[in-house]
């Protein structure tokens, strides 16, 4: 049975003390996942360590870090490396959201490194991939986001997949209240599944985790985990309000 997984990215929001209300909140809801069922905390770095305190002996509930360096350790000012990130306990890392790709220059091949390191350290990457307007609208998504999958992630063997999240997220969809359908959604989900399989076979393909990211929120997280290959969110916006965030995690099902 493959995870379903609705993990929050916060980004670059909230001071320590919002940040630990809406922990507080979320946890004081008293949430119960299914087995195989997982929330993930994606919160800015200063506030890992406390949200792992406050995350403790809460079954189901894990931590990510937001992105880590390409680089081992040394003479890197400002980075944080997967070593630390998994020193401290972190669960996760969101690596190649667009946010990064576009504002950081973070390139297939500059990712393709950060997965390597943050499998090497035991963390679990949450690879994100998705499209553009442009792309969408010559349809050529398929193409495009085949590309990222190939440059990035096809070189890890069958066994280091087993540790890697694919987040789907069309870049036109996100922060910007516009969702994929769940068709768009379900479309892109089987093809990189598809993709997988031909790569690395059908039981790692249907073993693989999938989430889909973009305005998800309250009213469509129902309709977009229905569809058969979408295996969750990966949520910004909604993920900062707690009532909104455990509510796309009641959709899970
Ligand atoms: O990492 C999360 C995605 O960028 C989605 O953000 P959003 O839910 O605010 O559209």
């Amino acid at each position: 049975m493959r995870k379903k997984i609705v993990a929050g990215n916060w980004k670059m929001n909230l001071t320590i003390g919002q940040a630990e209300q809406l922990i507080n909140d979320i946890l004081q809801a008293g949430l119960r996942l299914k087995d195989g069922q997982e929330v993930v905390l994606a919160t800015p770095f200063p506030y890992l360590l406390k949200a792992k305190a406050l995350l403790k002996n809460t079954p189901g509930f894990y931590l990510a870090a937001q992105n880590c360096a390409s680089e081992k350790s040394g003479a890197y000012t400002g980075e944080v490396s997967a070593e630390m990130l998994s020193s401290i306990g972190v669960d996760y890392v969101i690596l190649g959201h667009s946010e990064r790709r576009e504002y950081f220059q973070e390139s297939n091949a500059v990712l393709a490194k950060k997965v390597d390191l943050a499998l090497a350290n035991g963390l679990k990457p949450i690879f994100c991939c998705g499209e553009p307007l442009e792309i969408r609208k010559a349809e050529t998504q398929n193409d495009y986001v085949a590309k990222q999958l190939e440059e990035s992630l096809f070189h890890l063997t069958e066994e280091q997949l087993k540790d890697v999240v694919i987040a789907y997220e069309p870049i036109w969809a996100i922060g910007t209240g516009l969702t994929a359908s769940a068709a768009q959604a379900q479309d892109m989900h089987a093809f990189i599944r598809a993709q997988v399989a031909a790569k690395y076979g059908r039981e790692a393909a249907l073993r693989l985790t999938i989430q889909y990211g973009g305005s998800a929120k309250p009213s469509n997280a129902a309709e977009l985990f229905a569809c058969p290959d979408v295996d969750g969110g990966l949520i910004g916006g909604a993920s900062l309000v707690a009532a909104d965030f455990l509510a796309i995690v009641s959709h899970l099902g």
